[in-house]
C-alpha cells in the first residue's frame, strides 16, 4: 500500500518513513535485475556502481540555446598502458566521461547518479542530472579534476539509484538510444 505524506505518523522522523515506504528508494538488486549484465561488486545495498567507459577532452564550444543546443565537438583520450595495466592519467581540469553500462529507466521511476565517494576522496567530482523514465542508452557526466588522479578503465565511478515516480509520457530527447 502506498503511503501519502500527509498520512505519515506524527511520532519518529517522516523523512526516514517514507525513505522506506515500498514504492520509494528500490534496492540495488532491483535495479541490477533492470539493467542486467553487471558484476557482482557493482550491485550495492540501495543501487549500481556505474564505470568508466571512455573519457573525453571537449575541443570547441557548445551553445545551449532558449530552443535547442549543440555539443562541442570533443576528442576521446587514450589510456596509457602501464605495469598496472590500461590506466587514464588525468590532469586537473574538465572531462566529460561515458559509462559503460547500458541504461534503461523502468517507467513509473527516475534515476539519480551520486559520484564514488572515492572519486571525491582524491579531489574529483562527478557532475550528473537527471535520468528520465523511458531514457535508454550509455549515458555521460562532468568529471572535475582537482588533483591528478589515474583511472583504469572499467573502474566503477558512479552509483545510480532508483525511485519510483509519477511521470506523464516518457523520455523522448535527443539522447534516446545514444550509444548502444
Ligand atoms: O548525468 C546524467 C543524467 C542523465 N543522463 C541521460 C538520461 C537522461 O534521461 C538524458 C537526458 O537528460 P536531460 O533531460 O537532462 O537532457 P537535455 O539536456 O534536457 O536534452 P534533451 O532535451 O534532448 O533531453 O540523459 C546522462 O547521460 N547523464
Amino acid at each position: 500500500m502506498r503511503r501519502r505524506a500527509c498520512e505519515a505518523p506524527r511520532t519518529g522522523s517522516v523523512l526516514l518513513t517514507l525513505a522506506t515506504s515500498p514504492g520509494m528508494f528500490r534496492s540495488g538488486a532491483f535495479l541490477a535485475e533492470q539493467l542486467g549484465d553487471l558484476r557482482d561488486e557493482q550491485v550495492q545495498p540501495n543501487g549500481v556502481d556505474l564505470t568508466l567507459g571512455a573519457v573525453f577532452e571537449q575541443t570547441s564550444p557548445g551553445r545551449i540555446e532558449r530552443d535547442g543546443k549543440t555539443i562541442g565537438d570533443r576528442r576521446e583520450l587514450t589510456p596509457a598502458e602501464t605495469d598496472d595495466g590500461e590506466l587514464y592519467r588525468l590532469q586537473p581540469g574538465g572531462y566529460v566521461v561515458r559509462y559503460a553500462e547500458r541504461i534503461a529507466i523502468p517507467e513509473e521511476h527516475v534515476g539519480f547518479l551520486y559520484p564514488r565517494s572515492s572519486l571525491l576522496r582524491n579531489s574529483c567530482m562527478l557532475d550528473t542530472a537527471v535520468w528520465d523514465a523511458g531514457y535508454e542508452g550509455r549515458g555521460e557526466g562532468l568529471l572535475e579534476v582537482h588533483h591528478e588522479i589515474e583511472l583504469e578503465p572499467g573502474a566503477r565511478i558512479a552509483q545510480l539509484v532508483l525511485a519510483g515516480a509519477d511521470h506523464e509520457g516518457t523520455y523522448d530527447g535527443s539522447y534516446q538510444g545514444e550509444h548502444l
